[in-house]
């Protein structure tokens, strides 16, 4: 039916004949499509039930002659489009009809169907429109284009690679993934190309299988005619693995899905290693191990196991039961003999049972322990392990005997000693640390505090003045320092020496060590450094000190302080005569003397021998001066000593800071030099410092500088005086006396030089001189003696004989024509080895006499000790004779000692006839003396002889 017919049937539907109308409309109506036909002006001229159905519309309302607006003023009263859109919709309509070109167009209706509108211009006016039901195709179109997005995306997001060929062998589809697997060009693998185009182009990436690349392709075809499903592992170009599995379809084409399996291959691989290490480690355990089934039936097991048990590998085949594994072993004598078959199944029952897994020790042959654990699997079966633990047992019981040693030796220590951890706990301690401070061991053991052993040991009084909170926080405050050592002085009396080492984990090493006995030997040892051990006064060192604090008061503070400087006198005789153990007493008693008479705040040290010194504040000299007045007057009383009165005095310089100075040493030197002058004064003396006798010691020490040169330079020479019999007075010989003519200060006194000889050894090789130049000189003599001095220190001196010897022999001289004179203060020193040596000089045929015999203080002892040949009475008895009745006595009593003895007396300092006929009426046997001749020069000794003569002759 064309549109002409159309407008023919609406327009019969107005007027035409009944009949045909109806059939018509019938037909209309009768339409799939709904049809509306309007006029030149937009009315319905035919409408048909489908076009009102389809719209939802009223026939009342759309019927022949509804104008078009009102058509779709009530299609959106319906709801198939918005009001408001009404009049656009109308005008934008109508303008497309008059336009005169048909057009389509969709709409959605409220209906939710989907309306395909045809509109299109009839010819002579008017247009209809023709209205189509497309709602299940739009349906249908949308879920085709969703399925093919979907799959499209599926495609593109697979893991896997995946290529699809048609039955021609062309390729239908690939995805991305396929192409980047391979390294392919999207522009050669793509829709239409050939399988073997796609194969070449594969292989020309580098991908590869396991066969070469032309024998590949051919198989691919083949297996492609074949249909045959493969699939096929090949190698990527960088080396990864891909497994290829195709498909074959209905239609005659095939699908290939890549699986990139590198890292599952590797996994895999990894996995095979694994397993096989495992296997070896299992095999290779030092543990013995075990795996059972819930039966108790034996899964796997490994080596050492077997080894333990002593089982094969035939014996401990899989599904094999412990019953029968035990039993085995116990055949195979892998057991000690106190198990049962059936107490070693029980255990393992009972234990599985109760699951425990705690190790139990089973004793083997040969003494092996081996530690056994059945721990029950969740799955069921259990595992049993095997541990050889003999050697660990071995260790811990030689764990146990060196613990035991250990403890033995701890608790042996004469040290205290206590382990702390660094909470300052106890881990161990030892008995004599407990003992040491009388702890009691209810509290002191591992885990207490050292907070808690403090409080308790000043709740037991070792303490004083503190608390155990105190004494704690001290103690931690120490330890913050480090390793220390520390001495607690306990309330009893003693002194603990506590040394802190740090242990290498943390804590601390504490000994503890009783240090009194120690520290009281130390304090003697230290006191004894400082006093003198005899008298326990302060010693040099001490007094030192002491002087040095006070000179540094009087600088600082102003006052005055003194030093007296004792020297005994007579000390040597004392000692000599009665022992060093009366020596002693005599020393102690001076001590306590000096001490007795003292201030508290003086100080009395004995600086040595038998000098003593005396440190004295109070206003000086005046003080100082009583204090020595004092003091020599005391210890010049006599004192009971080996039940004999003993006469000793004592001689004192003193010095005063800070008149004669504010050093120590400056002010002792001034001290000695004012003791020196005390001495010089004539003993029990004291001396107060003078500036002056700093000039004589400068005198005194220049003098000897000048003696030291003397010898060398020829200075000295000797004299002769002539010794006269008194019976006949004939000259029996002569006495040399050494003279020293200085080239500045002319002849200088022996009685000065020698005591500055004496005092410095210059004596001895002077001495030496004198004798060798004596013997010399004398032996032209004809049958004359000579006398020489001998001095004390030359008696000290070593080869005194082998010298006397020598220089008789070097000079020729008879020894019965020498005679050596010792003075008594030669005996005082040591008395026994000067005797000895004088009994060998004499041995030689020397004779020996004794000088200056009288002043001394013990002249008789001496003869005792020695048969001397000659006693030379001082010439100070003789001088004096006159006017001493002493002297008178005493010349008269040593001419009858002399006589008695057998022993000849020379009165020496003869110088008067009065004097001489004395000596002679007295008894002496010999005279010296200006009377017989002053000292002469050895050229004159021969005129001297010769006066001599002629004077005896004329007598
Ligand atoms: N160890 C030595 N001592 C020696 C030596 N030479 C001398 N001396 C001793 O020196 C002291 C003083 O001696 P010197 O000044 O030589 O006096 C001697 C005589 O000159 C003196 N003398 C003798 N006769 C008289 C006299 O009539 N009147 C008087 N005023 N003086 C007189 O006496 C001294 C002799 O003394 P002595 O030796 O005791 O016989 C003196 O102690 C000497 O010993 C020497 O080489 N070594």
């Amino acid at each position: 039916m064309t549109s002409t017919d159309d407008n023919e049937l609406g327009a019969r539907r107005e007027e035409g004949p009944q009949p045909l109308v109806g059939l018509s409309q019938l037909a209309l109506d009768h339409m799939e499509q709904g049809v509306c036909v309007y006029d030149a002006d937009n009315r319905i001229v035919l409408v048909n039930q489908r076009y009102l159905s389809l719209f939802n519309m009223s026939a009342e309302t759309v019927r022949i002659g509804t104008s078009y607006r009102d058509v779709l003023a009530h299609s959106a009263s319906r709801g198939n489009f918005p009001a408001s859109e009404l009049n656009a919709l109308y005008t934008r309509r109508v303008k497309q009809i008059a336009a005169g070109q048909p057009f389509r167009t969709e709409q959605t209706l409220a209906s939710g169907l989907v309306m395909s509108l045809e509109l299109k211009p009839l010819p002579g006016g008017g247009w209809m429109t023709i209205c189509d039901d497309v709602s299940r195709l739009a349906r249908l179109e949308a879920e085709l284009r969703l399925q093919t997005e979907r799959s499209q995306h599926a495609l593109a997001n697979m893991s896997h690679g995946l290529i699809m060929y048609d039955a021609d062998g062309r390729i239908v589809v690939c995805n991305e993934r396929f192409l980047n697997l391979y390294d392919l060009d999207p522009n050669i693998v793509k829709p239409g190309v050939a399988h073997s185009t796609a194969i070449d182009h594969w292989l020309s990436r580098g991908n590869k299988a396991d066969m070469p690349g032309d024998k590949f392709r051919d198989s691919r075809m083949d297996d492609v005619r074949a249909r045959s499903a493969k699939a096929v592992l090949v190698t990527r170009y960088d080396g990864g693995k891909v497994q290829a599995v195709s498909r074959f379809m209905p239609d005659g084409g095939w699908v290939t899905v890549h699986e990139d399996v590198t890292e599952r291959l590797q996994y895999e691989e990894t996995l095979k290693q694994q397993n096989m290490m495992l296997d070896a480690a299992l095999e290779n355990m030092a543990h013995g191990l075990a795996f059972y089934d819930s039966d108790m039936r034996l899964r796997v097991c490994n080596n050492t196991y077997r080894q333990i048990y002593r089982l094969s590998p035939e014996q401990t085949r899989p599904g094999t039961h412990l019953s029968e594994l035990i039993e085995r072993s116990m055949q195979n004598g892998a057991f000690a003999t106190e198990y049962s078959p059936q107490e070693i199944l029980e255990t393992a029952r009972e234990r599985l049972a109760h699951r425990d897994s705690s190790p139990m020790r089973r004793r083997m042959v040969n003494d092996t322990v081996i530690s056994v654990r059945y721990c029950a699997l969740a799955e069921g079966g259990f595992v049993a392990t095997y541990e050889d633990i003999t050697e660990r047992e071995h260790a811990v019981e030689e764990l146990s005997e060196q613990y035991r040693r250990f403890d033995a030796a701890l608790n042996n220590m004469s040290q205290g000693l206590c382990m702390l951890d660094s909470s300052l706990r106890v881990i161990v301690c030892n008995r004599r640390y407990i003992e040491m401070y009388g702890l009691s061991t209810d509290i002191v053991k591992p885990g207490v505090s050292m907070r808690e052993i403090m409080e308790h040991s000043c709740e037991l009084g070792n303490h004083s003045n503190t608390t155990g909170a105190k004494l704690y926080a001290d103690y931690v405050e120490r330890l913050r320092e480090g390793e220390h050592t520390l001495h607690r002085h306990l309330s009893d009396g003693r002194i603990i020496k506590l040394n802190h080492k740090r242990m290498e984990h943390g804590g601390w090493v504490v000994t503890y060590e009783d240090v009194t006995e120690r520290h009281k030997a130390q304090a003697r040892v230290a006191h004894m450094a400082r006093h003198d051990s005899l008298t326990d006064l302060p010693n040099r060192t001490l007094f030192h000190e002491k002087m040095g604090d006070g000179l540094n008061q009087v600088a600082t503070a102003g006052g005055a302080m003194a030093v007296l400087c004792f020297d005994l006198d007579n000390f040597k005789t004392v000692n000599d005569r009665f022992g060093h153990a009366a020596g002693d007493r005599l020393l102690r008693w001076v001590a306590t003397r000096l001490k007795e008479n003292v201030g508290e705040h003086d100080t009395v040290a004995r600086l040595g021998g038998d000098e003593f010194a005396i440190l004295q504040r109070g206003p000086q000299p005046q003080s100082a001066e009583k204090l020595a007045s004092r003091l020599v007057d005391i210890i010049a009383q006599p004192l009971q000593l080996e039940n004999q009165s003993v006469h000793v005095g004592v001689s004192v310089g003193i010095a005063v800071a800070p008149d004669h100075g504010l050093d120590a040493d400056e002010l002792m030197k001034c001290a000695d030099l004012a003791l020196y002058q005390a001495k010089a004064k004539g003993r029990g003396a004291y001396q107060l410092f003078e500036p002056e006798m700093e000039e004589e010691a400068r005198r005194r020490h220049a003098l000897e500088h000048d003696l030291r040169g003397a010898l060398e330079a020829s200075e000295f020479h000797l004299v002769f005086q002539p010794q006269v019999r008194l019976d006949t007075t004939e000259l029996t010989g002569f006495e040399a006396l050494l003279r020293w003519k200085h080239p500045a200060r002319g002849l200088v006194s022996p009685a000065e030089f020698i005591p500055l000889a004496e005092e410095n050894g210059l004596i001895v090789p002077i001495g030496e001189w004198v004798l060798r130049t004596a013997c010399a000189t004398a032996a032209p003599w004809a049958d004359l003696t000579v006398a020489v001095n001998l001095s004390p220190v030359q008696f000290r001196s070593r080869g005194l004989v082998t010298m006397v010897t020598s220089a008789l022999a070097e000079a020729g001289l008879p020894p019965r024509r020498l005679e050596l004179e010792v003075t008594e203060t030669a005996l005082l020193d040591d008395s026994e080895a000067t005797i000895e040596i004088l009994h060998q000089l004499r041995a030689l045929g020397v004779r020996v006499s004794l000088d200056d015999f009288g002043v001394g203080y013990s002249s008789l002892s001496y003869l005792r000790k020695f048969p001397f040949d000659r006693i030379k009475i001082d010439r100070s008895f003789v001088g004096t004779l006159g006017e001493s009745p002493e002297s008178v006595a005493i010349v008269r009593t040593i001419a009858s000692l002399g006589s008695v003895l057998g022993v000849e007396t020379t009165a020496e300092g003869v110088e008067t006839i009065e004097q001489l006929d004395f000596v002679r009426a007295c008894g002496c046997t010999a005279v010296q003396g200006y009377y017989f001749g002053k000292p002469c020069p050895a050229a004159e000794v021969g005129r001297a002889i010769e006066t001599l003569n002629a004077v005896r002759r004329v007598a």
